[in-house]
């Protein structure tokens, strides 16, 4: 059965995105199955991996409000081992459109629960809040992934982030685990980025991802040509740092199953 990992923080711009994306075409490469799931409406992952995402028939907003199957909007092997489930602007209205609708923190699950065995991982990007969508991401997920900015307030938002998923937990998802953090946009010239690592360790119990982003431009330009990084750019220190960030999360696996 897949694992699925939902990369969320409500802070925006924090490099989830960015994430969501590598990631998932890191552990592609490395043979692995995967579906990458935008639950975002801002389209970033469905553009960043070459989606023409305005002109898409079904996306994840027709699948969420019953207008279509999740065989009709899967795009299949975008690139090797990796499909997508994409998003547009359309998936703004969704919060609205849900309101009473039963079960609406589950629709998510509940259409992936059909398709969740096709895969190695399932990778959700949420958008930069708490709201419906992200609880459906959340109360979808085995666990979530933190990505953290390397910058002086990191750590804002953060005890609230780890009580929604507490809440969650509680009374959604018994199962959910946070995955751990991961730091983005480490800037090894810079005091900061170091102290900002130092400072989190030191006030986060979770568990924190050896590998390290660095800031790195190469992964700032490859969503324009519609390309994960080890694809646009396969020697970039983005794309070691996302490789090493595949490799971790595959060995944390095998050592959590046996
Ligand atoms: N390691 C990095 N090095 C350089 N630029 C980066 C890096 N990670 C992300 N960026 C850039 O920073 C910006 C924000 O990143 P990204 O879109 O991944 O964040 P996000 O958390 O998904 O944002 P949002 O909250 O809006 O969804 C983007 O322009 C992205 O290209
Ligand atoms: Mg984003």
């Amino acid at each position: 059965m897949g694992r699925i990992i939902a990369v969320a923080n409500q802070k925006g711009g924090v490099g989830k995105t960015t994430t969501a994306i590598n990631l998932s075409a890191c552990l592609a490469e490395k043979g692995k199955k995967v579906l990458t799931i935008d639950i975002d409406p801002q389209g970033n992952t469905s553009s960043g991996l070459g989606i023409d995402k305005n002109n898409l028939e079904n996306t994840i907003y027709e699948l969420m409000i019953g207008d279509c199957t999740i065989e009709d909007c899967l795009l299949n092997n975008i690139i090797d081992n990796l499909s997508l489930l994409p998003s547009n602007v359309n998936l703004a209205g969704a919060e609205i459109e849900l309101i009473g609708i039963e079960e609406k923190e589950y629709i998510l699950k509940k259409e992936i629960s059909k398709i969740r065995d096709n895969y190695d991982y399932l990778i959700i990007d949420c958008p930069p809040s708490l709201n419906t969508l992200t609880v459906n991401a959340m109360t979808t997920a085995d666990t979530v992934l933190v990505p953290i900015q390397c910058e002086y307030y990191a750590l804002e938002g953060l005890s609230q982030l780890i009580h929604t998923i507490n809440l969650v937990k509680q009374r959604l998802n018994p199962n959910l685990e946070i995955e751990g953090v991961v730091f983005t946009m480490y800037d090894a010239r810079t005091n900061l980025s170091l102290q900002v690592v130092e400072n989190v360790k030191m006030n986060l119990k979770q568990t924190i991802y050896k590998s390290i982003i660095p800031r790195n431009v190469r992964l700032a330009e490859a969503p324009s040509h519609g390309l994960p990084i080890n694809i646009y750019d396969p020697k970039s220190a983005g794309a070691e740092g996302y490789r090493d960030l595949a490799d971790e999360v595959i060995e944390r696996d095998t050592i959590n199953n046996n």
